[in-house]
């Protein structure tokens, strides 16, 4: 669904991603691991768009959608929940929700708000709140649901349990299996092996900018040195 394939990302003269290739399939989940600076959240902007690789190609179904704009690639189906939560303060979350939503499509699930408000049982506490004064983790999942709200096929989530609560942690890991089962894509960066074993189905490990492990989580237990190497663990 989702292919990149010897993608190379530079900042300026500073060579970030070194041909990296792999795919997410339809309806999976897969975590993209590494630690601080491997060069995850530069996939993610190489696939939205948000930094256009120097070579390579990043397909979506088939269509090559390098270096398209963002709202190109959201058109076609793609969902970005980026690592700073994003929200409109000033609006309540009902209107932030407006503010994200796009016509059903037939190929990706729809959610409406009691949808939602029944995947985020603390907004729909707070619907007419101020999205300012939530709490950081509330923020991040209304980030979320108004990523949701675009109708999207695959979500790309920025590190999703970074700096929330461990009650909320959880919730984000029921959340990321709750859209798996509506039948999105998801690909998640993550520094959190736990955490990403909860949710995804197989893992990609990038080191210095370029893909050491891409396999499942019992394969990347067979050879314990990796996650060592390349890992906070
Ligand atoms: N705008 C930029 N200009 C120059 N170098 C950058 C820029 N953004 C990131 N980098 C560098 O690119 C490398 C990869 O960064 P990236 O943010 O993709 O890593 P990451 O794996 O997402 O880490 P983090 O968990 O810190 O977000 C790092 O060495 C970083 O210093």
């Amino acid at each position: 669904m989702l292919d990149l394939e010897a993608v190379n990302t530079f900042y300026g003269g500073a060579h970030i991603l070194h041909d990296v290739t792999f795919g997410v399939g339809p309806h999976e989940v897969v975590a993209l691991l590494g630690r601080n600076g491997a060069g995850k959240s530069t996939t993610i902007r190489s696939v939205m768009g948000l930094t256009r690789p120097r070579s390579g190609t990043v397909r979506f179904d088939g269509t090559n959608i390098t270096g398209w704009p963002p709202y190109r690639a959201c058109r076609l189906g793609l969902g970005f929940v980026p690592e700073d939560r994003r929200v409109f303060r000033e609006l309540s979350v009902m209107e932030n929700l407006e503010v994200g939503r796009r016509p059903p499509r037939d190929d990706a699930p729809t959610w409406t708000a009691d949808a939602l408000f029944t995947l985020f049982p603390n907004l729909a506490e707070r619907r007419t709140t101020a999205a300012g004064r939530l709490s950081g983790g509330e923020q991040q999942m209304l980030t979320i649901a108004r990523t949701l709200v675009g109708n999207p096929r695959l979500i790309l989530l920025d590190e999703p349990s970074e700096g929330i609560s461990p009650l909320i942690v959880e919730q984000m890991a029921k959340v990321i299996l709750e859209m798996k089962s509506s039948g999105l894509a998801v690909l998640l960066s993550e520094q959190n092996l736990h955490f990403a074993r909860l949710v995804a189905d197989r893992a990609v490990i990038i080191e210095k900018g370029a893909v050491r492990f891409d396999g499942a989580f019992a394969a990347l237990d067979a050879e314990p040195d990796i996650a060592r190497e390349t890992l906070a663990v």
